[in-house]
């Protein structure tokens, strides 16, 4: 029993209670056995080494921080070379430093730009240097004047065929490079996205490899401006990152540094463009997208596990004689805000585990020189990436909330996982693109084409126009099928009656513009369709272990009702269901929230942090809170001196003033 109140063996209690196997529950969601020994591992590793230590980041100079970045970098490379890591192994060994870094940049985007867009000649020259961190590279897109809109960039590239160069020049200030994460100090090369002009005439955005700074001093090479753009929201948080700014003044590179797959330029200056879709160009994005959705999961379950065992050691209020107080747990207005999170957490990680299965997928066709699938999976990772780093974001405050006071303090972790995550909202773009695939869609049935993948519910049309859903008792929404046919309904519903409005504009730009805020709901609607379908298809998977698939569908059916409470206006103006039915499924959730209540701590521990990577005193495996507290306090800067610096100068004078005054 910890000193004065804290109760670190009552989540020892919370574990006994619960009704299922939670290791099994950890292969469920780690993905297979495997997975759960590699990160485990991986975990450890990073947990028992000392230069990965974060506990004091919040406290550092941003100066220092930085630096604190390139030596966990630095070191994280050396051990993944010394202990030959394989790729599955240094992703999670990344993960476990929990720092943002140019790595990120370097492998997130550098390296998967010049597979995607480089010919094979490009990535023979390029990819090993990247590989051994011969170079460090950054994706320089975003300009100070745009970001959204890629075609609007300024930076060009004009070929000068006297020199077989292209000149790369910021014409403008917007057209400097603005955000690029690994820019501002480490980059020594960057894929630069710039107008491509040619013979006099421009043939808009296109990729360049281009090296920014010395490799003997890291100096910025003659002509290119560099610097980081400064600090960002949050103590600690994001600012381990240099993001960065870069202008250039007419620097040449050679022709063969264009990547070159998508289209080329000839020695004479010819524009040519090849058989692959010019959308391969946004390919990058694509994969990023895909693993913001993994990384969603990630900080959503990481928030939701400190939030569910301090709430289970948490008490407040109950009894009136004196007995033991209410683990604040218990409240149903704690579990009803709780609990959906935690759903959330499993949702995500399977569309997770889903989408991934995706890119992989049409990463193959699109060798095969099969694009059909592009412009979905295009959909899905842009509607997917939208939805969940919102939710995510919310979901992390909303925890925040729920811990009370003490989820203000740095040291419960809620305050950095926060400024770090929020961006993820802004960076990698929005909505708009998923509702012009629907729009697309709802067009192609009305003549009549059949849709495929997470479209193919448009296809059963005349039955989801008019449904009613069958639903009668609480209970009858336990059923998968009746889930699934009002989310389907609603998204179907929604999408045709945009594309219905839209056609009574004066022209569809104009209808979609006017409309574009029913259109992004119109997306919404879709994009929880396919998570909430992905958790039930997962369901249908074989799922080892006593009592993991049960736990489960209860989650998956508090992730579906507790969407269908939220957007119940949605639901019930495109008459999808009935207010009673509305009525019905909130009777449920509050059954399920009471039946989920004694697995909570297990399902959190089913995530497998360690306390090193949760970085949470209010999380911390063994529940000794109040000390833990007590003890991090005592670690501020503030309280290396008992009179404050300060003081003299300021508190003395002021205080003694006070005195004068008191004697008049
Ligand atoms: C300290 C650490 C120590 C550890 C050390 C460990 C060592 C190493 C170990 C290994 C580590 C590994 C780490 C890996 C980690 C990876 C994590 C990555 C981290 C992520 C950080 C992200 C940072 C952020 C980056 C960025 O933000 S980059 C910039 C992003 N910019 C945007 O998102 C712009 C958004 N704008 C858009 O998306 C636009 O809407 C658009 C450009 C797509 C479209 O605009 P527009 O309509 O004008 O376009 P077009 O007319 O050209 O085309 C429209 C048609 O094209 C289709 N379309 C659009 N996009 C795509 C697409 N992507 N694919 C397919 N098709 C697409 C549209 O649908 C239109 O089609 P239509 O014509 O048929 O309608
Ligand atoms: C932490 C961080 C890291 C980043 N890293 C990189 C990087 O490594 N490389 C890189 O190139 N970029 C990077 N970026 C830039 C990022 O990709 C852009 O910030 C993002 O694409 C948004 O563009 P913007 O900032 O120009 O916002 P804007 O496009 O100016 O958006 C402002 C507002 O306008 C809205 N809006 C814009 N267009 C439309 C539209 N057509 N319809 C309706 N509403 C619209 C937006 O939704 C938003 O609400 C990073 C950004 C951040 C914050």
């Amino acid at each position: 029993m910890a000193d004065g109140g804290g109760e670190p063996d009552q989540l020892a209690g919370e574990r006994a209670t619960a009704q299922f196997d939670v290791d099994g529950m950890k292969v469920a969601w780690a993905g297979s056995r495997h997975a759960v020994e590699v990160a485990d591992r991986m975990a450890r590793l990073v947990a028992s080494d000392p230069v990965f230590r974060k506990d004091t980041r919040t406290m550092l100079s941003r100066k220092e921080l930085f630096k604190d970045t390139l030596k966990k970098a630095a070191h994280a490379w050396k051990r993944i070379v010394e202990l030959r890591l394989t790729e599955e192994e240094a992703n999670l060994l990344r993960l476990y430093v929990d720092q943002p870094g140019y790595v990120d940049l370097h492998w997130g985007m550098f390296v998967p730009a010049i597979k995607g867009q480089g010919t094979e000649e490009q990535q023979k020259k390029w990819l090993p240097m990247a590989y051994k961190f011969q170079i460090i590279g950054c994706y320089a897109q975003t300009e100070l004047g745009h970001g959204s809109n890629v075609q609007g960039l300024e930076t060009t590239a004009t070929f000068d065929p006297s020199a077989d160069e292209f000149v790369m020049h910021s014409p403008t200030l917007t057209s400097s490079k603005w955000w690029p994460g690994g820019l501002g100090k480490a980059s020594t090369h960057a894929v630069v996205y710039a107008r491509l002009i040619t013979e006099g005439k421009d043939y808009g955005i296109h990729g360049f490899i281009v090296q920014l700074r010395s490799l003997d001093d890291h100096s910025p090479l003659p002509g290119v401006t560099l610097g980081d753009i400064g600090g960002k929201f949050g103590s600690g948080a994001y600012n381990s990152m240099d993001n960065g700014v870069l202008r250039f003044d007419h620097v040449r590179i050679p022709r063969d540094q264009m990547l070159m797959r998508l289209s080329q330029v000839t020695r004479e200056g010819k524009y040519v463009h090849s058989d692959v879709p010019k959308q391969l160009l946004y390919g990058t994005m694509v994969y990023v997208r895909q693993t913001i959705v993994a990384d969603a999961s990630k900080a959503l379950s990481r928030a939701v596990c400190i939030a569910v065992r301090y709430s289970a050691i948490r008490k407040q209020f109950g009894s009136q004689d004196g007995g033991p107080e209410t683990q604040v747990l218990n409240y149903k207005t704690q579990q009803s805000r709780l609990f959906p999170l935690l759903a959330s957490a499993y949702a995500y990680r399977f569309v997770g585990q889903w989408l991934k299965w995706l890119y992989t997928d049409v990463t193959q066709k699109l060798e095969a020189k099969d694009y059909s699938t592009l412009p979905e999976a295009h959909a899905c990772t842009a509607g997917l990436k939208s939805v969940t780093t919102s939710a995510t974001a919310d979901a992390i405050e909303e925890c925040r909330k729920l811990c009370g006071g003490h989820g203000y303090l740095n040291s419960s972790g809620l305050p950095e996982l926060f400024a770090v995550y929020v961006p993820a909202c802004t960076y990698e773009g929005d909505n708009v693109q998923v509702a012009r695939f629907l729009m697309k869609t709802v067009a192609q049935v009305a003549t009549g084409k059949q849709p495929v993948g997470t479209i193919a519910y448009m296809g059963n049309i005349q039955h989801l126009m008019q449904c009613k859903s069958a639903v009668n008792t609480a209970e009858d929404w336990l059923n998968p099928a009746a889930i699934k046919e009002v989310f389907e309904a609603r998204a179907l519903r929604m999408a045709v009656n945009c594309a219905q409005n839209i056609s009574k504009a004066p022209s569809q730009e104009e209808g979609f513009s006017e409309l574009s805020p029913d259109l992004l709901e119109a997306a919404v609607a879709h994009v929880q369709l396919i998570i909430v379908t992905k958790f039930i298809e997962k369901l249908q998977e074989d799922i080892p272990g006593p009592g993991v698939k049960e736990q489960l569908q209860k989650l998956c059916s508090i992730y579906a009702l507790h969407l269908l409470h939220k957007h119940l206006g949605d639901f019930l103006s495109t008459g999808c269901i009935t207010a009673r039915q509305g009525a019905l499924a909130n009777e449920l959730l509050g059954k399920l929230y009471a039946q989920v209540r004694p697995n909570a701590v297990a399902l959190v521990d089913a995530f497998d942090y360690t306390d090193h990577y949760l970085g949470s005193v209010l999380g911390r495996y063994d529940g000794d809170v109040y000390p833990a507290l007590y003890e991090e306090a005592w670690k501020d800067p503030l309280n290396e001196t008992v009179v404050p610096d300060g003081y003299q100068e300021h508190l003395r004078p002021l205080l003694k003033q006070q005195l004068k005054l008191s004697r008049l």
